[in-house]
């Protein structure tokens, strides 16, 4: 547990994280919130004074960059250390590699010398987003502004050139990711400020408290006590090994599914199981048991042991990780009434007959709605040698998961059409309490009711809008597998051998992130025990990392990325995405639009085939529109779309500033199935084929 982390846990006051666009109004609304008697702290200012004179912060940046950053009274130079770290990314991540730890050590010193009866503390930082640590406060607060306000005040404040303000606004995560992680979002662009802080801060000091405990709370008492699993992990290092995995999975899980108003399945069901893992080198021993006793644990270590001719370990007492949930919840599920289920189920179905009835009456032929939850909580005990030293830690999570499907058939005449939806997150019985179901199925209802009245989809190779709706699964099946470490390490991926290449457009940025709140693939740590992160795969164009698990983290000699991740204990850990995303760019959609001369736009994509050795899809259009001078003509039906993952990546010429719609789906790999997401902004594909029955138009490339 990071000392931040350990003091957030701790303090008596509520902690709120603060952080927005660069020049989007953080010091303006902290100053506001500092009238009303908040302490403020600030990473700007804790970044100044790591690198005072005589700290062993200037002293680290001298040597990585030499003397020429000082200025005459051996002061850092900040506009010199600015032109560098702001106009090459390698120098930023070098300056950040330095300061960082040293902000988080003294951010959390400053914290810890407060009173325990301040009102509360806003930790003010531009980079929580960037740096992973956006989930671990009572709350994130994010200011928000336009980015031509943000230029135009960048500039008077800082008195800077227009290249070098967008320099600096691009060295950070656009402002749609933020959103993502915001609890609450200030709009600064003119209007007042006061009204709505004082509301949050109002909101924040009735519910804190309950905020963090949901955050920071354990799951159900461990199946076994930290002692009984030390003396597994003893048993299975006995003779030799390097690393041993104790993963204790306890899972409860309900499905309903109604067909046409019948009740056609109900499924619950109870699972308690464990994975025992030792690796040993290159060697890897696997055992997983039903229902074990610890005895029974422990005469399985023994026999996995046996084959080993190395020393005994002697193992630490575990230190126990505490990590934040990204996704807190409100109601579990396993504590809701069946009937109510049910019920949900029911409302569902009666809306979609309802909603079909008011847009075309008689054109619904069937409805089917499917409803699951899930909760599983683990147990990973784990021991490491590393440097000759062994090191033990116990890791809990809980997951939970709630989802509602809906596929509407509708008809007229021969012609039948559907339409699907499905609302999917990490998060408990709450999420089927907003108005999200109603949108949700009223969606799968129009989907299949417009697409009665499509028109043939043309046929030929043309620009294709992929809207921000479409969801991004080309995104995650074509670019995301291939960025995997054991395809990479197999020599299977199209990026396989490519770290540090260019391996798409300039503007193109990808992650993998697993701390988005709510979001289907979030947890606060993988399968192995290391905590989720915020993984950039691509950065402007360059491969930067792979997926990483700890096995393929060992062959690679890198840092594990937080997504060795299984299907449950009977399963050996994989590297697999969480909720992967192509990130924002700067441009209005709505521009991207009107200058299509002629092509396609696609608002929803369904089901497709995917090569992942070498990206190449084939992917339905379930709602898609032709667009002729920059304008929306009609509807096409049936169309597919054929290219190449990486290709596309190449291709892109211009990419959207929205990001709010995440696809969720079950992605099987090695017959695994894990939760997922992903995303994509409104992006522009100059030439991808699309397949239509319509008499073929000439192509325009
Ligand atoms: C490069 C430095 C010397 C420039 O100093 P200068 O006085 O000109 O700017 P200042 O520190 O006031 O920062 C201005 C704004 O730039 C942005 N910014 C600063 N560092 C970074 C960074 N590493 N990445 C992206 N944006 C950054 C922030 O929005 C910040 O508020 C300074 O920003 C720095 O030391 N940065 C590295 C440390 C860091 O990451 N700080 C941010 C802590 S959240
Ligand atoms: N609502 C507002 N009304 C008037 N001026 C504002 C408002 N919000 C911000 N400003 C001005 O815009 C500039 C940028 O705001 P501020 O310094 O608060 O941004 P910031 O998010 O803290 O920036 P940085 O990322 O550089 O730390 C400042 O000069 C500030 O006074």
């Amino acid at each position: 547990m990071t000392t931040l982390n350990k003091r957030l846990v701790e303090a008596p006051y509520p902690v709120v994280g603060l952080t927005g666009g660069i020049a989007a109004g953080k010091t303006y609304a902290s100053k506001r919130l500092k009238v009303l008697g908040w302490e403020i702290i600030n990473a700007d200012q804790v970044a100044r004074e790591v690198v005072e004179p005589g700290t062993p912060g200037l002293a680290a940046l001298v040597q990585a960059f030499g003397a020429g950053i000082l200025g005459e009274a051996g002061t850092l130079d900040r506009e010199k250390m600015a032109g560098l770290v702001f106009s090459d990314p390698a120098n930023r991540e070098r300056v950040e590699a330095i300061l960082h730890p040293l902000i988080e050590t003294r951010l959390s010193d400053k914290l810890r010398a407060l009173p325990a009866d301040v009102k509360g503390v806003v930790l003010d930082a531009a980079l929580w987003v960037e740096r992973g640590q956006a989930h671990i406060f009572d709350a994130l607060w994010v200011v928000d502004a336009p980015e031509e306000i943000r230029l135009k005040r960048l500039m008077e404040r800082d008195g800077l050139d227009t290249a070098r303000a967008m320099d600096r606004i691009y060295a950070q995560s656009a402002g749609a990711e933020k959103l993502l992680h915001a609890d609450q979002v200030f709009h600064n662009d003119g209007r007042d400020l006061d009204e709505s802080l004082h509301r949050a801060e109002e909101n924040l000091l009735a519910h804190w408290k309950t905020a963090r405990s949901r955050k920071w709370r354990p799951p159900m008492a461990a199946p076994f006590d930290p002692a009984q699993l030390r003396a597994v992990l003893e048993a299975l290092l006995g003779r030799g090994g390097d690393y041993g995995e104790i993963f204790v999975e306890h899972r409860r899980a309900c499905g309903l599914g109604m067909d046409d108003g019948r009740m056609e399945d109900v499924a619950a069901g109870e699972t308690f199981g464990v994975g025992l893992r030792l690796m040993d080198g290159e060697t890897t021993r696997f055992a997983d048991l039903i229902a074990p006793t610890a005895e029974e644990l422990l005469d399985a270590a023994h026999t996995l042991a046996a084959p080993g001719a190395g020393v005994a370990a002697e193992i630490p007492e575990l230190v126990p990780q505490l990590l934040p949930k990204p996704s807190p919840i409100e109601r579990e599920p396993t504590a809701v009434p069946l009937p109510e289920k049910v019920d949900l189920v029911r409302r569902a179905e009666y809306i979609a007959r309802r909603r079909a009835e008011a847009l075309r009456p008689g054109a619904l032929r069937q409805v089917a709605v499917g409803y699951g939850d899930s909760t599983q909580s683990v147990w990973i005990a784990s021991a490491e040698r590393v440097d000759g030293a062994w090191s033990a830690t116990l890791t809990e999570d809980r997951r939970i998961q709630s989802v509602l499907r809906v596929n509407v058939t509708a008809g007229a005449g021969d012609l039948l059409q559907t339409g699907y939806q499905a609302l999917g997150q990490t998060r408990g019985f709450e999420l089927f309490h907003s108005q999200e179901v109603e949108r949700t199925v009223h969606e799968a209802v129009r989907l299949a009711i417009q697409a009665l009245d499509a028109q043939p989809a043309p046929a030929g190779t043309f620009p294709v809008i992929l809207s921000s709706s479409a969801g991004g699964t080309m995104i995650h099946e074509a670019c995301g597998h291939g960025l995997e470490a054991d395809l990479a390490l197999a020599g299977v991926s199209a990026f396989s051998g490519k770290l540090g290449q260019k391996v798409a457009a300039d503007s193109v940025t990808i992650i993998d992130d697993g701390t988005l709140p709510h979001k289907r693939g979030s947890s606060a740590c993988d399968d192995e025990g290391r905590a989720a992160q915020r993984v950039v795969l691509i950065e402007n164009g360059v491969l930067k990392s792979y997926l990483q698990s700890r096995k393929t983290a060992r062959r690679m000699g890198v840092e594990p990325t937080g997504n060795g991740r299984r299907e449950n204990y009977r399963h050996i850990p994989i590297p697999r995405m969480r909720n992967t995303f192509l990130a924002p760019g700067q441009e209005d959609p709505q521009a991207i639009l009107k200058d299509l001369d002629r092509g396609l736009l696609v608002k929803h994509m369904g089901g497709g085939q995917v090569d992942t050795v070498t990206g190449n899809f084939v992917f339905q259009v379930t709602e898609g529109y032709w667009v002729e001078g920059g304008v929306v003509r009609h509807p096409v039906r049936n169309a597919t779309l054929t290219g190449c993952g990486p290709t596309v990546l190449k291709e892109i010429t211009r990419i959207g500033r929205d990001l709010d719609h995440f696809d969720i789906g079950t992605c099987g790999k090695d017959g695994q199935g894990v939760p997922v997401s992903d995303a994509l902004p409104t992006i522009l594909c100059p030439a991808l084929v699309v397949g239509g029955t319509a008499e073929p138009f000439p192509s325009v490339i």
